[in-house]
């Protein structure tokens, strides 16, 4: 059976980031993820989870400068200390959420001819972060996102990731699979995740195209998700997804799995 976790930074945005923890629950959740933690205490995320008997699967790394546009810096060369600093933070707020996962934002190209060199910054910093993380049982995970969603986004694909990973060789170093992403980048979605399941981390899911409820769209999720308990994927599936009206509103494809 699917394992659903809410995504506290895009459902119940109706209140403010706090009040959603027991929006999520009330409606049926058992864990949530969110885009990033730092704007609040580990002591008052933390708290909220116990109030509301909820799991933590996964937050992001801290992603550089998000209002002014940066989306990650793992690939971006003279980020590297920086990158390092975001590593210990991250630790220490997985520690006190008890967070299994964290993902790390590669960033934008912002000259082509940069590519290679950013390739290699990309490789020294994951495997750092690694094997930092695995110090402490965390696994890490890289994304491959969509053109449109974030254009210039470091990797696209999922067979850029899968690829980074065989180069790497770090055990906790896994792929986030967003089949929202995948599907606007390269579809056969079932025949993808059955390529590259060894090395699949944790999932998202949104309509496509407007990343609304999954039940929208032109992906068919109920058959997705029969295919990943055929599969035996026992991770989390998070939902990253803009909900178009009251979030509990648009929670009927999850009647199934409350
Ligand atoms: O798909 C996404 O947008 C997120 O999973 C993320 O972490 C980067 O924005
Ligand atoms: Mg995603």
């Amino acid at each position: 059976m699917p394992r659903f976790a809410a995504n506290l930074s895009m459902m119940f945005n109706d209140v403010p980031f706090l009040e959603r923890f027991g929006r999520a629950a009330a409606a049926g959740f058992k864990a949530v993820e969110y885009l990033f933690p730092y704007d609040f205490t580990p002591a008052e995320l933390a708290e909220r989870l116990a109030e509301h008997d909820l799991r933590q699967v996964l937050f992001n790394l801290p992603p550089g400068d998000f209002a002014a546009g940066e989306r990650g810096i793992a690939a971006l060369p003279g980020r590297e200390a920086e990158f390092r600093e975001g590593v210990d933070r991250g630790i220490e707020y997985a520690h006190a959420l008890s967070c299994p996962r964290l993902h790390a934002m590669a960033g934008l190209v912002s000259v082509e001819g940069l590519r290679p060199r950013m390739r290699e910054v990309y490789l020294e910093n994951l495997r750092y972060a690694a094997r930092r993380l695995a110090e402490h049982q965390l696994t890490l995970l890289i994304e491959p996102i969509n053109t449109r969603s974030i254009p210039g986004y470091f990797i696209n694909l999922q067979s850029e990731g899968h690829a980074i990973l065989a180069e790497l060789g770090e055990p906790n170093l896994k792929v986030q699979m967003d089949f929202f992403h995948a599907q606007i980048m390269e579809g056969d979605l079932t025949a993808c995740f059955k390529r590259f399941q060894a090395g699949v981390g944790h999932i998202q899911i949104a309509g496509v195209p407007d990343r609304y409820e999954p039940d929208t769209g032109e992906v068919n999720y109920p058959q997705l998700f029969a295919m990943l308990d055929d599969l035996g994927y026992d991770g989390w599936i998070g939902c990253e997804y803009n909900p178009r009206g009251l979030t509990e509103d648009g929670l009927g494809w999850f009647a199934p799995w409350r």
